[in-house]
């Protein structure tokens, strides 16, 4: 099971460049969050920072119980045994083959056999759909065999927290379907509490049980997905959208000439290239694949949701209801069609929400960045589960915003 990240009035420089300050949030245990922002407002950094790569000057980031940024370098090297980690580019050493570049960490960090070593590092090999290529060096492959096998090493030691460092740059839309699903998947088997850093408004719609946004040296906010995807701060907004209009420039400030400028342009009628998507219409979470157990951390999620529903916007309030409706109702659904493909005492667990078609065979998939079919129907997936998901009340609460800002 994942654990808990608490980062406390975290703040970060460079020297006298101050990259964020007085960041506060918690990756709750077993939840997947994301953490979205324009480029060069210290996403990267973040991360750097939860695994103690980089120290801040101010501020704490504990994990299972330890204060990372006060701690001796050997608690450290065994907190980071907790850790995952997927690096933007798969950080893959270039002169070793997939194989000894995924066994690297089981190696380095345990006095597991060679044999051992061999079947943990096929089996992630499996796991990613990258079976066939393990003799391959990183230069002669994909960027989106690379991507995977940077995340298959970064599960080899089994982590509690998985950090993905945007887990779909370079990689096509179909393919970032693929690692986004198996993101999911993985959850769902292991419980590991991941964050993933990107600016892939598709992921951060349907992935995460959580969303922060950081820009201008702060964290904007950092809640439950619907919160963010509803705000009405002009910031998400303009990111969400895409568009040039808004606060966020190609500089990190726009002055207020250009914001003037911007106004008169829309005055006239003339657009900034943002989609005109709604994304305060919440579209549904992906859910675990078939056969895949239920992702234990969305009973947590709701529980915790549900605690905090009156602290939030009435908008994202409403959001979070009408999710969680959906949620139940596909969920019914689909133990319904289990029940009629089955018989009436399957016991083989449906993944909530799952809709037929929905993961079809990666046979369709040609090139030799083709998932395998092992890639669709990872190992250990039949695995039953108890977890049950309650549903949320959704009865009216009082409705008292404390998000000012969001307005
Ligand atoms: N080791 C370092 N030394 C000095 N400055 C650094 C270091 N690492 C990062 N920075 C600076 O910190 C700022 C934030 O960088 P970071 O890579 O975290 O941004 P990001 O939000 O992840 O950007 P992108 O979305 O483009 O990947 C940048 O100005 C960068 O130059």
């Amino acid at each position: 099971m994942g654990v808990e990240v608490s980062v406390e009035g975290l703040t970060k420089s460079f020297g006298s460049q101050n990259i964020w300050r007085d960041v506060s949030l918690t990756l709750p245990t077993g939840e997947v969050s994301a953490l979205l922002g324009p480029s060069g407002t210290g996403k990267s950094v973040f991360l750097k920072t939860l695994i103690g790569l980089l120290h801040p000057e101010q501020g704490s980031v504990v994990i299972d119980g330890t204060d990372i940024t006060q701690c001796s370098a050997k608690e450290l090297y065994e907190i980071r045994k907790l850790f995952g980690v997927l690096f933007q580019d798969g950080a893959l050493f270039g002169s070793m083959s997939l194989f000894d570049n995924i066994a690297f960490p089981l190696r380095e960090h345990t006095k597991k056999k060679e044999d051992e070593v061999r079947d943990i590092v096929m089996e992630k090999i499996d796991l990613v759909g990258l079976t066939g290529a393990e003799d391959k060096l990183p230069g002669e492959i994909s960027g989106g065999m690379r991507k995977r096998a940077g995340l298959a090493r970064a599960l080899v030691l089994d982590p509690q927290i998985i950090l993905c460092d945007e887990p779909d740059s370079g990689l096509d839309p179909v393919r970032t379907a693929y690692i986004s699903q198996l993101l999911i998947d993985i959850n769902a088997q292991i419980d590991a509490t991941i964050l993933i850093v990107t600016h892939n408004i598709n992921i951060a719609r349907t992935i995460p049980d959580n969303i922060g946004m950081l820009f201008r040296k702060e964290l904007v906010m950092f809640g439950p997905r619907e919160q963010l995807l509803t705000s009405e701060q002009p910031v998400v907004k303009q990111f969400l959208s895409g568009d040039r209009f808004g606060p966020i420039g190609m500089s990190e400030e726009k002055d207020s000439a250009v914001q003037a400028a911007e106004e008169a342009m829309q005055a006239a009628g003339i657009g900034g290239g943002g989609t005109k998507d709604d994304f305060s219409e919440i579209i549904a979470q992906v859910q675990p694949n078939p056969g895949m157990p239920e992702r234990k951390a969305v009973a947590r999620h709701r529980e915790r949701v549900h605690e905090m529903l009156h602290t939030l916007p009435p908008n994202a309030q409403e959001a979070i209801r009408r999710s969680m409706e959906e949620e139940d109702r596909m969920r019914a659904e689909a133990d319904a069609h289990a029940a009629d493909q089955n018989g009436d005492n399957n016991n083989v667990p449906v993944a909530a929400g799952q809709q037929s078609g929905e993961w079809t065979s990666a046979d369709d998939y040609a090139g030799n960045d083709a998932p395998t079919q092992s890639w669709s129907t990872p190992p250990g997936a039949g695995a039953a589960d108890n977890t049950t998901t309650q549903p949320i009340d959704t009865g009216r609460h009082v409705q008292q915003p404390t998000d000012g800002r969001s307005q």
